[in-house]
C-alpha cells in the first residue's frame, strides 16, 4: 500500500482493528481538549484515522490545509450525503444542508438580501428593541430586587431566540419578556429547538453513523424527543407561512409581506412551496440563535477576569456616549458601533479563543492529498478545529493561549482583519458566514449597552468552567453572574 494513504495519528497509540477509535470514545466528554493536545503534538498539526467498517477522517488545525478544504479545492469538500441526511428531517434542504445547485442558488439569493442597507436598519431596529424593552429591564429588576445570581447565558440565549425569530419571519416570541409574557407556544418552539439540536449532536457523535435510525424506529432517547421536537418547530413554522399566505394582499399564493424579515424577502423574490419557505425559517433561526449567545458568554466570562480590558472598552463606550450628547438613543447608531475599534478586537479574541462553531465537517467526493500530504479518501469525513487552532504557537506566538485584544489592533488602535484560513471562526471560502457582519452589530450593540450601565461578578467558583460541545460551543452550569449598576 502506498505509504502516503497510511492514517498519521501522531502521538496516539494504534490498536488492531479498532484502529484510534478507543481514544475518540475515551475522551468523548472532553474532545475539544483532547484535540487540541492532540494537533499541539502533531508535527503537521493534522492527524488522520480509518477503522475497519466506519467512515474514515480526518481532522486539521493546518490554515494551508483549510484554505485548500475550503476555497482551492471546495469542490471536493462539500457537506455530503451522510451529513446532509443526517440533518434532513430538520433543516430540509436549506442553505445550510445543501450542495451544488440546490446550495448555490441560496446563496445568491441570501447574499443579496444581506448586502442591502435595508436588513442591516432592521437589524439594528430589532436589536436596540430587545436591549431597550428587555434585557436592560430585566438587569434592572435582577439588582433591584437583590436576586444575586443571574445565568448570563441564558439571558443571552432567550435574547438571541427573540431577535433571530424577529429577522427570520418577524415574529416576536418574547422569550426574554418579564415571566409570563411569553405565549406558551413560543417557550415551546424554543425548547423544542433546543431538543432537536441535542439529538443531532448525537448522531454527529456517534461512531456508528446510522445508530439513529435504528433509534428513531423503536422510539428510543434522544429519537423519541426528536420526533415531537420536530413536529413542534415544523408545526409552528408552517403555521406562520400559512397565516401569510392566507393575508397575502395580492391574492391567494402570494406571501403577506408582514416586514423586512427574510421570510418576506425570500417570497417575494419568487416562487417557493411551503416547504423551501420553512426551511429558509429553520436554517436562519439555527445560524442566529447559539452563535452570538455562545460568543457572548465566552466574552463576558473572559472580560469579568480581566478588569484592564473591560476598563479599555468602558473608556471607548463614554467617549462614543460623549460626542453623542444628550437626548441621544439608550443604544448607539451603526456609525457610533463601526467606530468602537477595541471592542471589536475584544469580541474578536474572545472568538479566537472560544469559537461559537468550534469544529467543522465536510466530506471528501475524491481521493485527495492535502498540501501536507495528508492523504484523504473518498468519503471520509474531513474535519478543521477551530478551537485547537487558536492554541498553536506556530500559528498565534507565545502568548496564544492569552486573551490579548491588542493583537487585532495597529498602532493607531484600528482594528486590522486576519486571513480567515487562520481564524475560521466565521469559515472561510465561498461559504463563509452571511450573517457576520449582523452577529457583530448585535454582540457590540449589547456588550456597549450592558458594561456602560452593569458591571457583573462571576460566582461560578474556581477553575475554568466547563466546555460543552454542542452545535455550538456553550458553557457548562451556565454563567452564573452578580449583576450591579454602575455608580457613574
Ligand atoms: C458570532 C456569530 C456567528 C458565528 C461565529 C458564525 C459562524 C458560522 C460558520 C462557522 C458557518 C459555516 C457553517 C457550516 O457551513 O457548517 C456559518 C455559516 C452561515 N452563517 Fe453564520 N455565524 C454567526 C452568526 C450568524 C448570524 C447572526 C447569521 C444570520 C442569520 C448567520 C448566517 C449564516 C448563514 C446563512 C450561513 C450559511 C452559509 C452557507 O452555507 O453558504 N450567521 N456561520
Amino acid at each position: 500500500q502506498d505509504p502516503k494513504k497510511q492514517p498519521r495519528a501522531h502521538g496516539l497509540k494504534v490498536y488492531p482493528i479498532v484502529g484510534t477509535s478507543s481514544h475518540f470514545v475515551k475522551n468523548q466528554d472532553r474532545f475539544l481538549e483532547w484535540y487540541t493536545g492532540v494537533m499541539q503534538n502533531s508535527p503537521n498539526h493534522t492527524l488522520s484515522f480509518k477503522v475497519l467498517g466506519l467512515t474514515g477522517g480526518a481532522i486539521t488545525a493546518d490554515p494551508a490545509n483549510l484554505e485548500h478544504i475550503l476555497k482551492t479545492n471546495f469542490g471536493n469538500y462539500p457537506k455530503g450525503e451522510l451529513s446532509v441526511s443526517m440533518l434532513e428531517d430538520f433543516l430540509g434542504h436549506g442553505i445550510f444542508n445543501s450542495d451544488g445547485e440546490q446550495w448555490l442558488w441560496q446563496r445568491k439569493a441570501a447574499s443579496y438580501e444581506f448586502s442591502k442597507r435595508s436588513l442591516r436598519n432592521f437589524v439594528v431596529d430589532a436589536v436596540r428593541f430587545e436591549v431597550v424593552e428587555r434585557l436592560l429591564p430585566l438587569l434592572e429588576r435582577a439588582e433591584r430586587d437583590g436576586q444575586t445570581v443571574l445565568d448570563v447565558q441564558d439571558v443571552l440565549e432567550r435574547f438571541a431566540f427573540d431577535n433571530i425569530c424577529r429577522v427570520a419571519f418577524g415574529e416576536d416570541p418574547a422569550c426574554l419578556a418579564e415571566d409570563g409574557m411569553a405565549a406558551p407556544e413560543s417557550a415551546e418552539f424554543m425548547a423544542a429547538f433546543n431538543d432537536a439540536q441535542n439529538a443531532i449532536m448525537a448522531r454527529f457523535m456517534s461512531p456508528a453513523k446510522w445508530l439513529w435510525r435504528v433509534k428513531r424506529v423503536l422510539g428510543m432517547e434522544p429519537e423519541r424527543r426528536m420526533r415531537s421536537a420536530l413536529a413542534t418547530i415544523h408545526g409552528y413554522a408552517d403555521k406562520i407561512i400559512r397565516e401569510r399566505r392566507e393575508g397575502g394582499a395580492e391574492g391567494a399564493g402570494q406571501l403577506a409581506r408582514r416586514d423586512d424579515d427574510f421570510l418576506s424577502r425570500f417570497a417575494a423574490a419568487g416562487e417557493h412551496s411551503d416547504e423551501s419557505l420553512r426551511d429558509v425559517v429553520t436554517n436562519f433561526i439555527l445560524a442566529g440563535r447559539d452563535t452570538t449567545s455562545s460568543a457572548l458568554t465566552w466574552f463576558f466570562w473572559l472580560a469579568s477576569t480581566r478588569p484592564d480590558v473591560e476598563a479599555k472598552i468602558l473608556r471607548e463606550v463614554r467617549a462614543a456616549r460623549a460626542s453623542a450628547g444628550e437626548g441621544a438613543s439608550a443604544t448607539f447608531s451603526l456609525d457610533e458601533l463601526r467606530e468602537m475599534h477595541y471592542l471589536h478586537a475584544a469580541i474578536t479574541e474572545s472568538m479566537r479563543l472560544y469559537p461559537p462553531v468550534a469544529g467543522d465537517t465536510h466530506s471528501c467526493k475524491a481521493d485527495d492529498f492535502l498540501p501536507d500530504g495528508t492523504f484523504v479518501g473518498k468519503g471520509w469525513l474531513m474535519t478543521y478545529c477551530a478551537y485547537a487552532m487558536a492554541r498553536l504557537e506556530g500559528i498565534w506566538g507565545e502568548d496564544c493561549e492569552e486573551f490579548r485584544p491588542e493583537r487585532w489592533l495597529d498602532e493607531e488602535g484600528a482594528f486590522r482583519p486576519e486571513n480567515p484560513f487562520k481564524y475560521p471562526v466565521f469559515h472561510a471560502g465561498p461559504r463563509m458566514c452571511l450573517g457576520k457582519e449582523m452577529a457583530y452589530i448585535q454582540m457590540k450593540s449589547i456588550v456597549a449597552c450592558v458594561l456602560e450601565r452593569f458591571s457583573f461578578r462571576y460566582v461560578g467558583g474556581e477553575g475554568h468552567p466547563k466546555l460543552i460541545m454542542s452545535l455550538t460551543l456553550r458553557m457548562g452550569g451556565g454563567l452564573p453572574m452578580q449583576v450591579k449598576k454602575r455608580s457613574g
